[in-house]
Parts: structure tokens; C-alpha cells; sequence
């Protein structure tokens, strides 16, 4: 493809020289640059993409994105001062055709949630629908792995025009605080973009709550198409911001919840394998039964419904179709059942809000105690540690702090850093490594009661180690719990 035609149709201004460029594709990691490809060159939080400026002329790459004070030699430098952002919408042409209807969900908890909810229910209407997120890329048949929530730019559109070509139509995905900073979901026409919530997380990457919910909000700022709508978890602390940025931006508005305007939540009735949620929608008040626990996968379902509706969906039908959501991977999955039989959730509650939604979620069920493994990530928000333990104390008669991806750090160090912020409950305990910690839980948990296994969700594996020494142990939550409950038969 013409270089100047893509820049064009980007709205971009090269000049004549690339007039005379074809394009053979696009290239962030210069390992991956082979002849006519166009090279993002991006400072990062390891080394500088700059640097391998000469590497990535070398195997062929014809045009180069990089900052101004960047040295390209033999490539046509295009400059700017945000080369991610440039590259992004540069790159976008070249992998079109992408699905008509794309909606994205960014909030601190729930996007991953709203996006598989969102793929349901569109497949329930009949279209071919996809999610991307932290699951991977979801379709009806398949889901593939990309390893992280957002992924980079080059793989994100190449993903949406592989599910085009594939015939999917619609498609919902998640936009994490790090993906909006970093332009790595930049490209197609977002027709609603949804907003969950916000906590405490990732206080490592952005500086303060603040500048988090400033990185989350560019996707009303910017990245839903002009014209586009909001749609708004109404009943959060940081709600009223979103519902800021969303009109400062002249988007079309649609807040759900307790104090939501457009699907107004009336009441919430937990039933045994679910809840009854009676909404007030289009003026007519109805009762849907949910087949899912809590009050985090209500509001989810909401929002969900919500982009649904904002694409184009009907009202009255969208919200029957809540009654056919099937349960998202890891979050509150019924894993086993132990001898006393008490059930064993697996959740990937993994921020103190989280945990204190999970546990909220599973109270109403608990008849004895509430029994809570944890542990927290490390080489992440290191802030959130002690809260996570306090969340979890708050909430439960038993908590068990042990591992969850270590990572580079001294995993011992992080379960003290859990455990300083429990201070409340009386009956905590620590135990290194998840497997023991889990077989402690399955084993003290009586007729009654309920264990909660926070933290690693759908994850298949415990992240050891850093860089060159990085390694991904196999372990799945959901398997660990059904053999510990096998052992004890
Ligand atoms: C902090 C962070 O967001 N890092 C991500 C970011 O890396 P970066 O731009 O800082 O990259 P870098 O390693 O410093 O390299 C700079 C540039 O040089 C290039 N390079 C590097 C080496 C080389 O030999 N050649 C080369 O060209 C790199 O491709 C990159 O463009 O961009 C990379 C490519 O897209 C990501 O793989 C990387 O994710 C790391 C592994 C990571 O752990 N990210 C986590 C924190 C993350 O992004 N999480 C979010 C949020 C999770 C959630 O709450 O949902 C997510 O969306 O997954
Ligand atoms: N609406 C919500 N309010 C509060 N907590 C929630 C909500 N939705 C989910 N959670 C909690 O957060 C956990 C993660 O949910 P989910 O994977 O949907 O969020 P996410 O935003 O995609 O997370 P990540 O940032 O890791 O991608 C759940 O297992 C649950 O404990
Ligand atoms: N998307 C989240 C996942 C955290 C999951 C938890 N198991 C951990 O490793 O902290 C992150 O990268 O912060
Ligand atoms: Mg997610």
C-alpha cells in the first residue's frame, strides 16, 4: 500500500516522498521489521525503540516514526512529538477493512467482564461478535491468548482485520489505563466507549489517581468517534468526573445503575445461583433474573447492556438476553466442592476494591465463614499491598496471605507487605506458595462455609522471576482447587 494514500486517509501530512513508498506492513519491535515496513521508534520503560533505528533500517524498513530529535539515516523520518500516537493513526488504513461496530470499556475493575458480556450478547442478537482483553481474542469458537489487556498497537489492528476478514461484525475491547497512555488502541471508529469504575491500581505507572483517571478518560477525550456515546457506571465516586469529560466532549450520554438515567437498577434481589435485578428502562419497569452472584456482576451486565443498546441493540431485548449470560473465566468461578461441602470460588480480584466487590458478592451465600486466599503481584503498584490485606481482613473469619506472581520481587516480601494491612481479623495466616495456601483453605473449610481464591482468575501460570530470568510456572486456581479437594476425598 502507497504511503502518502495511507497518510492521507489518515489525515496526515507527508510530503512527496512518500508518495514513492510502498508499504508491506508496520513494525514496533525492530525483530520483526522485514523489507517496506514502517518503523515505530518509541521511547519506553525499558530501553529507547531509538535505538534500534539503524537495526530496523538494516532489515528493510522504508519509513521510520520517531520523535524529531531522532537520527534516521536512509529510512524517511516521520516526525512528531507523540510518535505513538502518529503511528497509530499512520498504521490504521493499512488494516482496514476492520469490524463495522467496535465499543471499548475502560475502568479500573469490570472491563474484561463488560467486554465478554457485551461478545454474549451480541452473539445472542445474531451477529458475529468478538472481545479483546485480558482473556485474549474471544469469538463464539475460539479464544487465543495475547498476553496482555490491551495489546500493542500493531497486534490490536491486526487482530481487527483478521476478525473482519473472519466475518466478525462487531466487537468489544478493553481499554486499559496503560493501552490509552501508550496509543496502543488507536484506529477504528469506536461508535460507545464505557466507563466502570475507578480505584486504587497501577500507582507504579501513573503517578497519581488523578493522572490514572486522566489516562482512562482519554477514551472519551479522544478515542470514541465524534458522535459517538458514553455510557456510565453512575453510582461510583469518580462517576461524576466521567460524566464531565463525556459531555465536556459533546458525546451522546447513558448513565446505568442505582442512580442511573437510562437502565435505573430499583432493586437487587440475590437469589441462590443468581439475583433478580428489577430495571426501570424506556420508561417500563422489568424484572431480569441474572445468573450470576453479586452486585459487581449486576453493575457489569448493566454497562454491558448499555454498549449493546448504544450500538444500534434493542432495549427491551437486550436486557431479557442478561437472563442468558453464561459466567466469565475466573471471575467468582464455582471450582470444586470439598468433602463438608463447601464451595471453592476462584476470582480475579486483584485490587482492594476488588476484593471487598468478591467478597460483598459472596456474603450473602456464606452460612458459617468466609474463608480468603490473597496474595499480591510483584513489579506492580506495591501501594495497594497493605489495603488488599485490609480489604480482605474487613470481609472474612479466615484469610490466608500467600503468592501471586511474584515476579522480580522477594515473594516473602510482598506476603509481609499483604499482611501488615491485617489488622482486623484475628484468624490470619500466611502460608509461601499458592498451592499449600489453597490445600490450607480446602482443608479448614466446614459445612457452611465458603472459600474465596483471589487474585489469578483465569491466569494459567505463577509468574517467577525478571527479564532474562523470567519464568511462567504452570498453575490454574480452578485445577489447584479441584486436586487439593480430590486430595482430602
Ligand atoms: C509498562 C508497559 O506498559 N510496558 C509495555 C510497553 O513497553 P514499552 O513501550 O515500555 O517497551 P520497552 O520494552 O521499554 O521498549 C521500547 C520500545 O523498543 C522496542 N524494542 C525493544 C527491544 C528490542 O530489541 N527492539 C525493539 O524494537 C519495543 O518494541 C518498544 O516499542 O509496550 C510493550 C509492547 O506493547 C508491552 O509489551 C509492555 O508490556 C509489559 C510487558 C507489561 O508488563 N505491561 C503491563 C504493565 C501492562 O501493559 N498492563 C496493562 C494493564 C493491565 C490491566 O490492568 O488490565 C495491559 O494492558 O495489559
Ligand atoms: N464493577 C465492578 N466493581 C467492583 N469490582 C469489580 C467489578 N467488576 C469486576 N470486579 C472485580 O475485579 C475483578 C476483575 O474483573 P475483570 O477482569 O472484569 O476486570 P478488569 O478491569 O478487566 O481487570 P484488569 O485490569 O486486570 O484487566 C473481578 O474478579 C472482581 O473481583
Ligand atoms: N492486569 C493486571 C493483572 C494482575 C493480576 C495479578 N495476578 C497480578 O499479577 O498482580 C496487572 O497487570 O496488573
Ligand atoms: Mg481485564
Amino acid at each position: 500500500m502507497n504511503l502518502g494514500l495511507m497518510a492521507k486517509v489518515a489525515g496526515l501530512e507527508l510530503g512527496a516522498q512518500a508518495d514513492g513508498i510502498n508499504v508491506t506492513g508496520f513494525a514496533i519491535d525492530n525483530r520483526k521489521v522485514a523489507p517496506g515496513t514502517v518503523f515505530g521508534a518509541f521511547p519506553g520503560s525499558q530501553v529507547n525503540g531509538e535505538d534500534f533505528i539503524p537495526a530496523a533500517i538494516a532489515a528493510g524498513a522504508v519509513a521510520v516514526v520517531a520523535r524529531p530529535q531522532a537520527v534516521v539515516e536512509g529510512a524517511l523520518h516521520i516526525a512528531s512529538d507523540e510518535p505513538r500516537r502518529l503511528f497509530a493513526h499512520l498504521a490504521a488504513p493499512f488494516f482496514e477493512p476492520m469490524p463495522d461496530v467496535v465499543v471499548a470499556v475502560t475502568g479500573t475493575n469490570g472491563k474484561t467482564s463488560c467486554v465478554e458480556m457485551v461478545r454474549q450478547l451480541w452473539h445472542v442478537a445474531g451477529f458475529s461478535a468478538a472481545s479483546i482483553g485480558t482473556l485474549g481474542v474471544t469469538t463464539a469458537q475460539e479464544s487465543v491468548s495475547t498476553g496482555l489487556t490491551t495489546p500493542d498497537i500493531v497486534t490490536f489492528l491486526s487482530n481487527l482485520h483478521g476478525l473482519a476478514r473472519e466475518g466478525v461484525s462487531h466487537v468489544a475491547y478493553e481499554a486499559s489505563s496503560h493501552g490509552l497512555s501508550q496509543f496502543r488502541n488507536e484506529g477504528p471508529r469506536v461508535v460507545a466507549g464505557a466507563f466502570t469504575n475507578l480505584s486504587r491500581d497501577h500507582l507504579d505507572y501513573h503517578a497519581t489517581m488523578e493522572a490514572y483517571f486522566a489516562a482512562k478518560m482519554r477514551l472519551f477525550d479522544e478515542v470514541v468517534g465524534d458522535g459517538g456515546t458514553a455510557v456510565i457506571w453512575a453510582d461510583d465516586a469518580w462517576s461524576e468526573a466521567a460524566i464531565g469529560h463525556a459531555r465536556a466532549r459533546g458525546l451522546k450520554l447513558m448513565t446505568v445503575g442505582g442512580k442511573g438515567e437510562t437502565i435505573r437498577l430499583l432493586s437487587r434481589t440475590p437469589t441462590q445461583l443468581g439475583q433478580v435485578l428489577e430495571l426501570e428502562c424506556e420508561g417500563a419497569v422489568r424484572k431480569v433474573t441474572l445468573p450470576l452472584i453479586g452486585a459487581y456482576q449486576a453493575a457489569n451486565a448493566l454497562v454491558a447492556a448499555g454498549l449493546v443498546i448504544a450500538s444500534g441493540g434493542d432495549g427491551a431485548r437486550t436486557l431479557d438476553a442478561l437472563g442468558r449470560l453464561a459466567p466469565v473465566r475466573g471471575r467468582l468461578e464455582r471450582a470444586a466442592i470439598n468433602r463438608a461441602g463447601a464451595p471453592v470460588y476462584v476470582d480475579y480480584a486483584h485490587t482492594p476494591d476488588a476484593i471487598e466487590a468478591a467478597i460483598a458478592a459472596l456474603r450473602p451465600h456464606v452460612g458459617g465463614r468466609l474463608i480468603t486466599v490473597l496474595g499480591a503481584g510483584g513489579d506492580r503498584d506495591s501501594g495497594k499491598r497493605g489495603p488488599m490485606g485490609a480489604a480482605a481482613c474487613a470481609g472474612s473469619d479466615m484469610v490466608i496471605v500467600t503468592d501471586d506472581n511474584p515476579r522480580g520481587e522477594d515473594a516473602g516480601l510482598i506476603r509481609a507487605a499483604v499482611m501488615a494491612g491485617c489488622t482486623i481479623a484475628s484468624d490470619v495466616r500466611e502460608v509461601a506458595g499458592r498451592r499449600a495456601a489453597i490445600a490450607a483453605a480446602v482443608s479448614a473449610a466446614g459445612a457452611g462455609d465458603i472459600v474465596l481464591v483471589a487474585g489469578k482468575g483465569h491466569e494459567q501460570g505463577q509468574i517467577v522471576g525478571r527479564g532474562e530470568a523470567m519464568r511462567v510456572l504452570p498453575f490454574d486456581d480452578v485445577q489447584v482447587a479441584r486436586e487439593c479437594v480430590g486430595e482430602l476425598t
